[in-house]
Protein backbone atom coordinates (compact mmCIF):
# COMPACT_ATOMS: atom_id res chain seq x y z
CA UNK A 1 0.00 0.00 0.00
CA UNK A 2 1.29 3.54 -0.47
CA UNK A 3 2.70 5.38 2.18
CA UNK A 4 5.98 7.08 0.30
CA UNK A 5 6.12 10.47 -0.59
CA UNK A 6 4.60 10.79 -4.89
CA UNK A 7 7.39 11.09 -7.55
CA UNK A 8 8.63 13.48 -9.85
CA UNK A 9 10.79 12.07 -12.72
CA UNK A 10 12.26 13.34 -15.77
CA UNK A 11 12.94 11.69 -18.89
CA UNK A 12 14.69 12.95 -21.91
CA UNK A 13 14.08 11.87 -25.44
CA UNK A 14 15.20 13.07 -29.70
CA UNK A 15 11.58 13.18 -31.11
CA UNK A 16 12.77 11.35 -34.12
CA UNK A 17 10.48 11.92 -36.88
CA UNK A 18 10.61 8.00 -38.10
CA UNK A 19 8.65 7.27 -35.33
CA UNK A 20 5.99 10.05 -35.98
CA UNK A 21 6.03 8.85 -39.67
CA UNK A 22 4.78 5.49 -38.04
CA UNK A 23 2.61 6.53 -36.33
CA UNK A 24 0.73 8.50 -39.25
CA UNK A 25 1.08 5.01 -41.24
CA UNK A 26 -0.80 3.00 -38.42
CA UNK A 27 -3.54 5.84 -38.66
CA UNK A 28 -4.32 5.39 -41.76
CA UNK A 29 -2.05 8.46 -42.98
CA UNK A 30 0.58 9.46 -45.38
CA UNK A 31 3.73 9.43 -43.40
CA UNK A 32 4.84 13.00 -43.98
CA UNK A 33 6.68 14.55 -40.69
CA UNK A 34 10.12 15.45 -41.11
CA UNK A 35 12.25 17.02 -38.95
CA UNK A 36 11.56 20.64 -37.99
CA UNK A 37 7.40 19.80 -38.25
CA UNK A 38 5.09 20.20 -35.66
CA UNK A 39 4.18 17.09 -34.21
CA UNK A 40 0.27 16.40 -33.52
CA UNK A 41 -0.81 17.16 -30.26
CA UNK A 42 -1.21 14.21 -28.35
CA UNK A 43 1.71 12.93 -30.57
CA UNK A 44 4.04 12.82 -28.10
CA UNK A 45 2.61 9.63 -26.12
CA UNK A 46 4.88 7.83 -28.70
CA UNK A 47 8.39 9.29 -27.64
CA UNK A 48 9.43 9.68 -23.70
CA UNK A 49 9.53 5.55 -23.01
CA UNK A 50 9.16 4.14 -20.01
CA UNK A 51 11.61 0.76 -20.38
CA UNK A 52 11.71 -1.54 -17.64
CA UNK A 53 13.15 -4.78 -17.44
CA UNK A 54 10.87 -7.65 -17.47
CA UNK A 55 11.73 -8.21 -13.31
CA UNK A 56 9.85 -4.70 -12.49
CA UNK A 57 6.82 -5.28 -14.18
CA UNK A 58 3.15 -6.20 -12.83
CA UNK A 59 1.36 -9.01 -14.09
CA UNK A 60 -0.84 -6.34 -16.37
CA UNK A 61 2.44 -5.59 -18.49
CA UNK A 62 2.93 -2.53 -16.76
CA UNK A 63 5.76 -1.72 -14.81
CA UNK A 64 4.82 -2.78 -11.33
CA UNK A 65 2.63 -0.24 -9.02
CA UNK A 66 4.63 0.81 -5.68
CA UNK A 67 7.23 3.09 -7.93
CA UNK A 68 6.31 6.07 -9.72
CA UNK A 69 2.65 4.96 -9.39
CA UNK A 70 1.68 3.82 -5.52
CA UNK A 71 0.40 0.40 -4.88
CA UNK A 72 -3.18 1.38 -3.60
CA UNK A 73 -3.72 -2.30 -3.33
CA UNK A 74 -5.92 -2.60 -6.38
CA UNK A 75 -4.81 -4.13 -9.59
CA UNK A 76 -6.76 -3.19 -12.39
CA UNK A 77 -5.65 -0.29 -14.12
CA UNK A 78 -7.56 1.82 -16.69
CA UNK A 79 -6.93 4.63 -18.66
CA UNK A 80 -9.75 6.97 -17.20
CA UNK A 81 -9.54 10.84 -18.14
CA UNK A 82 -7.25 13.33 -19.61
CA UNK A 83 -6.53 16.80 -20.40
CA UNK A 84 -3.90 18.47 -22.69
CA UNK A 85 -2.96 22.10 -22.60
CA UNK A 86 -0.53 22.93 -26.01
CA UNK A 87 1.28 26.14 -25.23
CA UNK A 88 3.46 25.61 -28.61
CA UNK A 89 3.89 22.67 -30.88
CA UNK A 90 6.42 19.98 -30.54
CA UNK A 91 8.84 19.99 -33.15
CA UNK A 92 9.72 16.75 -34.42
CA UNK A 93 13.86 16.17 -34.73
CA UNK A 94 14.62 18.01 -31.17
CA UNK A 95 15.37 16.90 -27.80
CA UNK A 96 12.96 17.47 -25.77
CA UNK A 97 12.26 16.72 -21.57
CA UNK A 98 9.23 15.47 -20.02
CA UNK A 99 8.86 15.88 -16.20
CA UNK A 100 6.20 13.53 -14.77
CA UNK A 101 4.90 14.27 -11.33
CA UNK A 102 2.29 12.50 -9.22
CA UNK A 103 -0.84 14.65 -8.14
CA UNK A 104 -2.83 13.26 -5.73
CA UNK A 105 -4.70 9.85 -5.61
CA UNK A 106 -8.99 10.15 -4.91
CA UNK A 107 -10.61 7.46 -3.91
CA UNK A 108 -14.68 6.76 -4.91
CA UNK A 109 -17.14 4.42 -4.66
CA UNK A 110 -18.60 4.24 -8.30
CA UNK A 111 -21.99 2.09 -9.55
CA UNK A 112 -19.26 -0.54 -10.94
CA UNK A 113 -17.30 -0.30 -6.87
CA UNK A 114 -13.96 1.10 -5.33
CA UNK A 115 -12.60 3.23 -7.75
CA UNK A 116 -8.78 4.82 -6.89
CA UNK A 117 -8.30 7.74 -9.23
CA UNK A 118 -4.62 8.45 -10.04
CA UNK A 119 -3.58 12.16 -11.47
CA UNK A 120 -0.13 12.42 -13.01
CA UNK A 121 1.14 16.04 -14.68
CA UNK A 122 3.14 15.84 -17.53
CA UNK A 123 5.21 19.07 -18.63
CA UNK A 124 6.83 18.64 -21.56
CA UNK A 125 9.80 21.40 -22.76
CA UNK A 126 11.49 21.94 -25.66
CA UNK A 127 14.76 24.39 -26.01
CA UNK A 128 13.82 25.14 -22.25
CA UNK A 129 10.58 26.40 -23.37
CA UNK A 130 6.99 25.10 -22.22
CA UNK A 131 5.49 23.31 -25.25
CA UNK A 132 2.70 20.73 -23.66
CA UNK A 133 1.01 20.18 -20.13
CA UNK A 134 -0.95 17.35 -19.62
CA UNK A 135 -2.93 15.46 -16.92
CA UNK A 136 -3.57 11.70 -17.01
CA UNK A 137 -6.03 10.22 -14.67
CA UNK A 138 -5.24 6.74 -14.30
CA UNK A 139 -7.83 4.33 -12.58
CA UNK A 140 -7.66 1.03 -10.53
CA UNK A 141 -10.27 -1.16 -9.77
CA UNK A 142 -10.39 -4.73 -7.75
CA UNK A 143 -9.15 -7.70 -9.74
CA UNK A 144 -12.81 -9.04 -10.26
CA UNK A 145 -14.44 -5.06 -10.68
CA UNK A 146 -17.40 -5.73 -13.21
CA UNK A 147 -17.73 -3.62 -16.85
CA UNK A 148 -19.55 -0.03 -15.84
CA UNK A 149 -23.18 -0.03 -16.78
CA UNK A 150 -23.14 1.66 -20.19
CA UNK A 151 -24.29 5.02 -20.54
CA UNK A 152 -26.38 6.20 -24.70
CA UNK A 153 -24.16 8.24 -26.54
CA UNK A 154 -25.82 11.20 -28.17
CA UNK A 155 -27.38 10.06 -31.70
CA UNK A 156 -27.14 13.33 -33.25
CA UNK A 157 -24.01 14.60 -34.39
CA UNK A 158 -23.02 17.09 -37.01
CA UNK A 159 -20.23 14.65 -38.00
CA UNK A 160 -19.47 11.35 -37.86
CA UNK A 161 -16.81 8.82 -39.44
CA UNK A 162 -16.68 5.45 -39.40
CA UNK A 163 -13.77 3.40 -36.51
CA UNK A 164 -12.75 -0.14 -36.39
CA UNK A 165 -10.12 -1.49 -35.03
CA UNK A 166 -7.73 -4.65 -35.66
CA UNK A 167 -5.39 -6.55 -33.38
CA UNK A 168 -2.89 -5.28 -35.95
CA UNK A 169 -3.56 -1.20 -35.22
CA UNK A 170 -3.61 -2.22 -31.34
CA UNK A 171 -0.38 -3.89 -31.20
CA UNK A 172 1.26 -1.30 -33.51
CA UNK A 173 -0.21 1.88 -31.43
CA UNK A 174 1.01 -0.55 -28.16
CA UNK A 175 4.31 -0.64 -29.50
CA UNK A 176 4.96 2.60 -30.62
CA UNK A 177 3.57 4.22 -26.88
CA UNK A 178 6.16 0.84 -25.20
CA UNK A 179 2.74 0.10 -23.70
CA UNK A 180 2.91 -3.05 -22.67
CA UNK A 181 -0.61 -3.46 -20.91
CA UNK A 182 -1.82 -6.78 -21.82
CA UNK A 183 -5.25 -6.23 -22.73
CA UNK A 184 -4.28 -4.64 -26.04
CA UNK A 185 -2.41 -7.25 -27.97
CA UNK A 186 -3.33 -10.50 -25.61
CA UNK A 187 -6.35 -11.48 -26.34
CA UNK A 188 -6.91 -14.52 -23.27
CA UNK A 189 -5.49 -12.05 -20.39
CA UNK A 190 -8.11 -9.24 -21.65
CA UNK A 191 -10.18 -11.93 -21.57
CA UNK A 192 -9.78 -14.86 -18.69
CA UNK A 193 -7.78 -11.91 -16.47
CA UNK A 194 -9.22 -8.73 -16.72
CA UNK A 195 -12.62 -10.06 -17.71
CA UNK A 196 -13.28 -7.82 -20.79
CA UNK A 197 -15.12 -8.89 -24.48
CA UNK A 198 -11.70 -8.97 -26.53
CA UNK A 199 -8.44 -6.60 -27.33
CA UNK A 200 -9.13 -2.85 -25.91
CA UNK A 201 -9.10 0.13 -27.59
CA UNK A 202 -6.24 2.31 -25.81
CA UNK A 203 -8.11 5.22 -24.14
CA UNK A 204 -5.09 7.37 -25.42
CA UNK A 205 -5.95 6.50 -28.99
CA UNK A 206 -9.14 7.41 -28.86
CA UNK A 207 -8.59 10.67 -27.23
CA UNK A 208 -5.52 11.08 -30.50
CA UNK A 209 -8.62 10.36 -32.79
CA UNK A 210 -10.69 13.03 -30.90
CA UNK A 211 -8.20 15.33 -30.94
CA UNK A 212 -6.68 15.10 -34.91
CA UNK A 213 -10.48 15.49 -35.41
CA UNK A 214 -10.74 18.87 -33.29
CA UNK A 215 -7.84 19.97 -35.02
CA UNK A 216 -9.11 19.17 -38.64
CA UNK A 217 -12.47 21.15 -37.62
CA UNK A 218 -11.49 23.88 -35.61
CA UNK A 219 -7.81 24.44 -36.42
CA UNK A 220 -5.18 25.14 -33.38
CA UNK A 221 -6.09 23.18 -30.41
CA UNK A 222 -4.74 24.63 -27.05
CA UNK A 223 -6.40 22.53 -24.47
CA UNK A 224 -9.02 20.19 -24.84
CA UNK A 225 -10.58 17.32 -22.19
CA UNK A 226 -11.26 13.74 -22.40
CA UNK A 227 -13.14 10.56 -20.34
CA UNK A 228 -13.52 7.56 -21.00
CA UNK A 229 -16.98 5.57 -20.52
CA UNK A 230 -16.57 2.23 -21.36
CA UNK A 231 -14.36 0.63 -23.16
CA UNK A 232 -14.08 -0.03 -27.13
CA UNK A 233 -13.50 -3.37 -27.91
CA UNK A 234 -11.66 -4.65 -30.92
CA UNK A 235 -13.24 -5.27 -34.36
CA UNK A 236 -16.72 -3.33 -33.10
CA UNK A 237 -18.18 -1.05 -35.72
CA UNK A 238 -18.07 2.08 -33.97
CA UNK A 239 -18.24 5.93 -34.92
CA UNK A 240 -16.17 8.86 -34.23
CA UNK A 241 -18.84 11.94 -33.56
CA UNK A 242 -18.27 15.63 -33.15
CA UNK A 243 -20.99 18.75 -32.99
CA UNK A 244 -20.53 21.88 -31.49
CA UNK A 245 -16.55 21.64 -30.18
CA UNK A 246 -17.79 18.39 -28.58
CA UNK A 247 -16.53 15.11 -29.65
CA UNK A 248 -17.25 11.38 -29.18
CA UNK A 249 -17.07 7.54 -29.64
CA UNK A 250 -20.21 5.80 -29.98
CA UNK A 251 -20.00 1.81 -29.80
CA UNK A 252 -21.50 -0.85 -31.66
CA UNK A 253 -24.33 -1.40 -29.38
CA UNK A 254 -25.46 2.57 -28.92
CA UNK A 255 -23.12 3.13 -25.48
CA UNK A 256 -20.88 5.91 -25.16
CA UNK A 257 -16.88 4.59 -25.06
CA UNK A 258 -15.37 8.23 -24.98
CA UNK A 259 -15.98 11.88 -25.28
CA UNK A 260 -14.11 15.01 -25.21
CA UNK A 261 -14.09 18.84 -25.89
CA UNK A 262 -12.18 21.80 -26.23
CA UNK A 263 -11.83 24.39 -23.86
CA UNK A 264 -14.32 27.20 -23.37
CA UNK A 265 -12.00 30.26 -24.74
C1 LIG B 1 -3.86 2.82 -22.08
C2 LIG B 1 -4.20 2.04 -20.88
C3 LIG B 1 -5.43 1.52 -20.57
C4 LIG B 1 -6.63 1.72 -21.33
O1 LIG B 1 -6.64 2.30 -22.37
S1 LIG B 1 -8.12 1.10 -20.64
C5 LIG B 1 -9.32 1.54 -21.89
C6 LIG B 1 -9.71 2.97 -21.88
N1 LIG B 1 -10.44 3.36 -20.69
C7 LIG B 1 -11.75 3.08 -20.51
O2 LIG B 1 -12.36 2.43 -21.34
C8 LIG B 1 -12.39 3.59 -19.25
C9 LIG B 1 -13.86 3.47 -19.36
N2 LIG B 1 -14.52 3.94 -18.14
C10 LIG B 1 -15.10 3.10 -17.30
O3 LIG B 1 -15.02 1.89 -17.48
C11 LIG B 1 -15.86 3.71 -16.14
O4 LIG B 1 -16.00 5.10 -16.33
C12 LIG B 1 -15.17 3.48 -14.76
C13 LIG B 1 -13.80 4.16 -14.69
C14 LIG B 1 -15.01 1.98 -14.47
C15 LIG B 1 -16.08 4.11 -13.67
O5 LIG B 1 -17.38 3.60 -13.82
P1 LIG B 1 -18.45 3.64 -12.61
O6 LIG B 1 -19.78 3.31 -13.20
O7 LIG B 1 -17.99 2.81 -11.48
O8 LIG B 1 -18.38 5.17 -12.18
P2 LIG B 1 -19.58 6.16 -11.83
O9 LIG B 1 -20.23 6.62 -13.08
O10 LIG B 1 -20.44 5.53 -10.80
O11 LIG B 1 -18.81 7.41 -11.21
C16 LIG B 1 -18.25 7.36 -9.87
C17 LIG B 1 -17.34 8.58 -9.70
O12 LIG B 1 -16.18 8.43 -10.53
C18 LIG B 1 -16.11 9.51 -11.50
N3 LIG B 1 -15.70 8.92 -12.79
C19 LIG B 1 -16.34 7.93 -13.45
N4 LIG B 1 -15.68 7.63 -14.57
C20 LIG B 1 -14.62 8.48 -14.63
C21 LIG B 1 -13.58 8.67 -15.58
N5 LIG B 1 -13.50 7.93 -16.70
N6 LIG B 1 -12.67 9.60 -15.33
C22 LIG B 1 -12.71 10.38 -14.22
N7 LIG B 1 -13.70 10.24 -13.26
C23 LIG B 1 -14.63 9.30 -13.49
C24 LIG B 1 -17.52 10.07 -11.56
O13 LIG B 1 -17.51 11.41 -11.98
C25 LIG B 1 -17.97 9.90 -10.12
O14 LIG B 1 -17.36 10.92 -9.36
P3 LIG B 1 -18.19 11.79 -8.30
O15 LIG B 1 -17.18 12.74 -7.74
O16 LIG B 1 -19.28 12.46 -9.08
O17 LIG B 1 -18.70 10.80 -7.31
C26 LIG B 1 -3.13 1.82 -19.92
O18 LIG B 1 -3.32 1.07 -18.96
O19 LIG B 1 -2.04 2.42 -20.10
Amino acid sequence: MHSKPYQTQSTIDILDPTRAQALQATLGQEPTIQSGDALPPFAHHIYFWDAKTPDVLGADGHPATGSFIPDLGLPKRMWAAGRIVQHQPLKAGIKAEKISTVEGVTRKDGQSGQLAFVRVRHDIKQRHALAVTEWQELVYRPADAPTAAPKPAPTVAAHSEPLNFTSTQLFRYSALTFNGHRIHYDADYARDVEGYAGLVVHGPLLAHLMMQLATTLYGGLTDFSYRGASPLIAGEAATLCASDGHFWVRGEDGRLCSSGQIAAA
